[in-house]
């Protein structure tokens, strides 16, 4: 069954799933505004040190995060890392051991779900399965929000209209694919119109291609709602795609807060670091001695206290590398191996062989070993790198990012 966070459709979210892969619905709310027009609105959430620990395990640890209002927030970190607890805390399916949650500056701190304004869409979903799409709206506007059965099935039909799905008003679920049922999940959460929507990881188990279709629909439908979103996922692309912030969990804790491009620019945690990006930035091990970094094949001037040194896979140059030949067989640019050219002394340097290479569009992904470490780097597609080949991979010292024991980030050395 569906259901909304409160009672409306009877039940905890996600009890029965109906499909094999989507998300449930957890509409919800009785007690919010009825809203007319499209635009909702949002309210400003703050997580103020939120803990919560189940036995022995954190699985949140002192957590401050706060979201402005009509802010999509993509929360991002692996497996157990806190995600869904924080989404479950923000709708009231859980408790924080300490630590306050407001909306708009009122604690929701025994609150219950059903009188928070907050529409959730879970991983697994769960429409009512003897319903059509239009029913499973309707039922949620009508029970979780109170609305009179003809105003219920209008905003119902403007919901589906409004995700492009109108023709599956009269289909039951088991006659859907994974993605239209899923869409129809989405445009129950939405259509409620709540203030606050979570949506917790509502695309996993869909195809790559749907997800990213989804996505843009998604975002763009928040956007228009004004709705203050977080969205919780483990797909760095994801999380980058649709945050106007992102903030990284890991291990229970906040590790960074930022718009996507200071979280890639500048992550501020080695941790950070190797979960962003795709591939992620390479991080070396070595060990700090009179002002040098020294492992495996490097050796490069670092700041004091520095433990690795990391590199974005787009800021490595492999030497040696020919240019691709194009159909007609001519070089495609006439870059014969880009050269060492344009890197300083004091940068990275270090010798392996390629190990595969992926075509990613415009650009090729390339995995490489160096010494005991993996290395991966990103190169135009107009060069061809061979498996096999011997190339020494070379970085700037302006590109060089350093991590100190507690994993975080020194600032550069001056000149860098
Ligand atoms: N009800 C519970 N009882 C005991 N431990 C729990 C409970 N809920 C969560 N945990 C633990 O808390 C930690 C965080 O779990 P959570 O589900 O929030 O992580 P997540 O980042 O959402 O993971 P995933 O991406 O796998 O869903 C994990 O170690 C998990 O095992």
């Amino acid at each position: 069954m569906s259901a909304p966070v409160g009672e409306a459709a009877g039940g905890r979210a996600g009890e029965v799933a109906v499909g094999v892969a989507g998300a449930v619905v957890a509409g919800a709310v009785v007690g919010g505004a009825v809203l007319g027009g499209a635009v909702v609105g949002g309210v400003p959430i703050e997580f103020d040190r939120v803990s919560r620990s189940f036995g022995a395990v954190a699985a949140l640890r002192e957590v401050s995060l706060s979201v402005r209002a009509g802010e999509i927030v993509a929360l991002l970190g692996p497996s157990g890392s806190g995600k869904s607890t924080l989404l479950r805390i923000c709708a009231g399916l859980d408790e924080p051991s300490s630590g306050d949650l407001r909306f708009d500056g009122t604690s929701q701190l025994g609150v219950p779900p059903h009188r928070r304004d907050v529409s959730m869409v879970f991983q697994h979903f769960a429409l009512y399965p003897h319903k059509t799409a239009l029913d499973n709206l309707t039922l949620a506007l009508r029970h979780g929000r109170g609305l009179p059965k003809a105003a219920a099935v209008a905003r119902a039909r403007e919901t589906l209209d409004l995700l492009g799905i109108s023709e599956l008003a009269d289909r039951r679920p088991a006659a859907m694919s994974g993605g239209q049922r899923q869409r129809v999940a989405i445009g129950r959460a939405l259509a409620t119109r709540s203030r606050v929507i979570l949506l917790d990881e509502p695309m996993s188990g869909l195809d790559a291609q749907l997800r990213v279709d989804l996505r843009v629909e998604i975002v763009d439908l928040l956007r228009g709602l004004g709705t203050t979103a977080l969205f919780v996922t483990h797909d760095q692309a994801e999380a980058m795609a649709i945050g106007d912030r992102v903030a990284v969990l890991g291990d229970g804790r906040l590790q960074q807060i930022g718009t996507p491009d200071e979280v890639y620019d500048t992550p501020v945690t080695r941790f950070v670091a190797g979960f962003v990006g795709s591939p992620p930035m390479n991080i070396w091990d070595g060990r700090f001695e009179a002002g040098r970094l020294r492992g495996d094949g490097f050796d490069v001037p670092a700041p004091a206290g520095a433990v690795a040194v990391g590199v974005r896979p787009e800021h490595l140059t492999p030497d040696g590398v020919p240019a691709a030949r194009t159909g007609s067989g001519s070089v495609a640019d006439g870059r014969e191996g880009r050269g060492p050219q344009g890197v300083d002394d004091a940068g990275l340097a270090l010798a392996g062989h390629i190990v595969v290479a992926e075509r990613l569009g415009a650009e090729r992904a390339v995995y490489l070993r160096c010494g005991g470490q993996k290395v991966a780097i990103r190169v135009d597609a107009t060069l061809a790198p061979t498996p096999g080949s011997a190339v020494t991979l070379r970085a700037p010292r302006s590109a060089l990012t350093f991590f100190d024991a507690a994993g975080a980030r020194l600032a550069s050395l001056p000149g860098a």
